[in-house]
């Protein structure tokens, strides 16, 4: 015999008990009694139940608060999802792409980081990469607003199956339950974790309300990453804007060497030609000719031209930086990359983005940077030395060389596949040998810079200056001849240059082909000659006006110290 017990209408239980063992007036007195006492205690218990939620709610929220950083938030989920839920604690957390139509990973436990996926490493950049909402399962959750139980065999049955589902599964998952994090009614993105049976049941308020924790501490983080990310763009600017500054110097200093190409002979205007013929295109330039004959201008004039020149032409001189540190002037590098490295800094290619790289003494490459230079021509993009990304670069190249590169792909010291990409569209310059007709142009080119640089009121060379400038063969080309005429004005009296001091030992050079056939001496004795050559010229007198300091271009502190490095003493000048 069965007794309902009610308290106010309210079914709270029901007393079972034999028929005829007590009388019903009794009976109703003794059920009346016990529904009371039944409500008490479950309302008792309701009560504490409520206690319990507010006070880990309460713990949750203050725990969130102090969590600043992804790890912390990381380690409360696991907590809750354990505590609160009973699962394994297994889960992922996805935030949504400013499109709202893609997603990417902000936070995973442990376990199911994709770092620690063995069985299936594509997984990993599958997972890392932006994914589309509408993938069967995300949308639905946030469309739905509400979390959702989703038996992970029954997606493998029906394809596609996103990388997410088959990272649970791989943790031996077969339930997940997937929840919409959301702040101020906008989507943040989606939780979802492993989960043993129907969803969430009595504790769904609880987890309402922890969800809602949530989005505020992923939404601070997401801000702050935004914020760091804006701070970290920022200063690569600045630094890209300093190192542009830096170029534009240099290049107002040396713009007046390069505003002018000078040549009269058919040869040099067949490289103008050239010239004009392909700087609209995006083409690769390969500039070839002796040291001193002109590349740099030709490259020059090739970007100035160009569709490019209102960026950047960055020239990197291939022999004149260690074979260590040539990567990373290259490519750039990241803080701590190698010893040394203490500051993050972008690389040539970066700078000229847009612009014209002027790969400079190109043979000089070492070889295994020449494999990395094909693969950033190939595939237009690089990686900074120590970096994980890769960089975009839209970057034209140009390079020169005064080396024979045929001879030294041969001698295995130039790679052929880099030498073709290179030599899409060559350039050879002659040496000013070959080319005799444009020596008075260039003389009287130089004459009009050099007199205005130091202030002099030199107008012309004579027939006679002119002459011997002619017959000598100038192994070291033009860069030679502008040399020579600096100094000749430098020592000419009135408006016309009628001497010209070829040195002796230069004169006697008249004959020769081309650098190789000059004795080889080291660049000290070199320099120790000419500084002798300049005080006997001189007559000893190191400063002021006239002196060998002044017609040297260094000031004479600097000019005793080279003395008495190079071991020459005054006497030695008489
Ligand atoms: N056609 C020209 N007209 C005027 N000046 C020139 C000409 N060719 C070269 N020069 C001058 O000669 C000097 C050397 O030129 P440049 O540096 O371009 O030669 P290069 O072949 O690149 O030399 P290297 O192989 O040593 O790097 C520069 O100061 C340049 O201004």
């Amino acid at each position: 015999m069965g007794f309902r017990l009610k308290v106010a209408y309210k079914d709270v239980g029901l007393l079972v008990i034999q028929p005829g063992q007590i009388n019903n007036q009794l009976l109703k007195g003794i059920s009346a009694q016990l529904a009371i006492a039944i409500a008490n205690i479950v309302a008792i218990e309701e009560i504490q139940t409520r206690e319990e939620e507010k006070s880990r709610l309460l713990d949750f929220s203050n725990a969130m608060a102090s969590s600043q950083d992804k790890a912390v938030l990381g380690r409360i989920i696991t907590r809750q999802l354990k505590e609160i839920l009973n699962t394994r604690g297994h889960y992922m957390l996805y935030a949504l792409s400013e499109d709202k139509l893609t997603y990417y990973p902000f936070l995973f436990d442990p376990d199911s980081s994709p770092a620690n996926l063995s069985k299936d490493p594509s997984l990993e950049t599958t997972i890392r990469t932006n994914n589309r909402v509408n993938d069967g399962i995300l949308k639905k959750i946030l469309s739905e607003g509400r979390p959702i139980l989703f038996n992970i065999e029954e997606r493998f049955v029906q394809p596609p199956t996103p990388a997410y589902m088959k990272m649970m599964e791989e943790r031996n998952v077969r339930k997940i339950t997937g929840a919409p994090i959301r702040l101020d009614n906008t989507d943040i993105g989606v939780i979802l974790f492993d989960t043993n049976n129907e969803p969430l049941g009595s504790t769904e308020k609880l987890f309402n309300s922890i969800l809602s924790q949530i989005a505020i501490t992923v939404s601070n983080l997401i801000a702050a990453e935004k914020v760091l990310n804006q701070l970290v763009e920022i200063k690569q600017y600045k630094q890209l804007l300093e190192e542009e500054k830096t170029y534009l110097r240099e290049e107002i200093e040396t713009s007046q060497n390069f505003s002018e190409l000078i040549g009269e002979s058919d040869e040099m205007k067949k490289i103008f030609r050239l010239v004009q013929q392909v700087a609209s295109s995006d083409s690769t330039v390969l500039v070839l000719g002796e040291t001193g004959t002109g590349k740099e201008l030709i490259a020059r004039a090739i970007h100035n031209a160009s569709p490019r020149k209102s960026k950047l032409m960055v020239k990197v001189n291939c022999a004149a930086i260690p074979a260590n540190l040539i990567e990373s002037e290259l490519f750039g590098h990241e803080r701590g990359s190698f010893t040394g490295a203490t500051e993050r800094r972008i690389g040539k290619f970066e700078l000229a983005h847009n612009g014209t790289l002027f790969l400079d003494e190109i043979g000089e490459m070492p070889l295994e940077l020449q494999v990395k230079l094909l693969r950033v021509l190939q595939e237009k993009e690089i990686e900074r030395v120590g970096g994980k990304m890769t960089i975009k670069v839209d970057v034209r190249i140009i390079a020169a060389t005064n080396r024979d590169l045929e001879k030294y792909m041969e001698e295995g010291k130039f790679r052929s596949d880099l030498y073709y990409r290179l030599n899409i569209f060559p350039i050879s310059l002659s040496p000013l040998r070959d080319r005799k007709e444009d020596i008075p142009a260039l003389a009287q080119h130089f004459v009009k810079r050099f007199s205005k640089k130091a202030g002099k009121k030199i107008f012309s060379i004579s027939n006679k200056a002119l002459q011997e400038l002619t017959q000598y063969n100038w192994p070291g080309n033009i860069r030679e001849l502008e040399h020579f005429i600096e100094r000749s004005v430098l020592l000419a009296n009135n408006g016309t240059i009628k001497e010209i001091h070829l040195p002796t030992s230069l004169k006697n050079l008249t004959g020769t082909k081309s650098m190789d056939d000059i004795p080889v001496k080291t660049i000290d004795e070199i320099e120790r000659d000419y500084i002798l050559k300049v005080l006997k010229y001189v007559k000893g007198k190191i400063s002021g006006e006239g002196g060998a300091a002044e017609l040297l271009g260094i000031p004479p502190s600097t000019l005793h110290s080279r003395m008495k490095r190079l071991g020459i003493r005054k006497e030695h000048s008489g």
